[in-house]
């Protein structure tokens, strides 16, 4: 396994947001994390990349253990993680902001250039040099994760990837983590719904109150319709 976490706990001061979570994510395989609104899915990736400082439980990625690590250390292990909100750098064009996220190749990870994720992502490649403070929220949310992918990771974190994305611009980034897959990624993404998920995961955790309640292939909560009915927004 790329990633494994076990007995999770995380707090933000004295309120505990995560209970004993675990999971894990493979090489080449799509994880979704689902929960509705505040259940601690970003909790959880914050927990995993080091940004929650009050965590315990073991954390071990690519057979290192990581839970007491920095999130620096982290991150140059090849875990990337791009958050909710899109940082993207507004002064700096498209071209620009891949210039900043770019690291050395790293073994055991697929290593990327820009003319490879401007084929990724091809509504980019024709912006190049617009100023990314000029872009829609969806091709600057495509923008962020062609970032982190310029850091060459093995495994990627993405939350909640297809928020506010208009219908055509979802089917764009779904082929586009297929895509990170096939090139033997591993990618952890977190979502509110199913219909996301349903189209790129292989297995999913379902996380309510900070608790996993339900750990299964894609196929199993389909077929699921209580534990649907129960823990996810329609
Ligand atoms: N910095 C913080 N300080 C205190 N409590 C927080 C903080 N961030 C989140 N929480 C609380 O932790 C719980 C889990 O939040 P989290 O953001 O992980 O949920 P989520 O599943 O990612 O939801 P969303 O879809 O809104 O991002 C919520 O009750 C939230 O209010």
């Amino acid at each position: 396994m790329k990633l494994e976490a076990h007995n999770l706990n995380a707090f933000y001061g004295r309120a505990q947001i995560l209970f004993d979570v675990g999971l894990k994510a493979g090489a080449g395989e799509v994880v979704a994390l689902i929960g509705r609104n505040g259940a601690g899915k970003s909790t959880t990736f914050k927990s995993l990349v080091g940004l929650v400082p009050q965590r315990t439980g073991q954390l071990v990625f690519n057979g290192t253990d990581i839970s007491a690590l920095p999130v620096h250390d982290i991150v140059r292990l090849g875990l990337g993680y791009v958050p909710e909100d899109r940082r993207i750098f507004t002064d700096l064009t498209v071209e620009e902001n891949l210039d900043v996220g770019t690291q050395p190749p790293r073994d055991g990870a697929p290593t990327w250039t820009k003319e490879r994720l401007f084929h990724l992502f091809p509504n980019l490649a024709g912006m190049r040099d617009r100023g990314a403070g000029r872009m829609s929220g969806g091709e600057q949310q495509m923008l962020t994760i062609a970032r982190s992918l310029m850091g060459n990771p093995s495994l990627i974190m993405l939350d909640e990837p297809s928020e506010g994305l208009a219908p055509k611009i979802v089917e764009d980034m779904a082929n586009a983590i297929l895509a990170m897959k096939n090139e033997g990624l591993a990618v952890l993404i977190s979502e509110q719904n199913l219909h996301f998920a349903k189209m790129i995961s292989d297995r999913a955790y379902i996380i309510e109150k900070g608790r996993i309640c339900f750990d299964g292939t894609m196929a199993e909560l389909s077929a699921d319709e209580e534990v649907r009915n129960t823990y996810l927004a329609v």
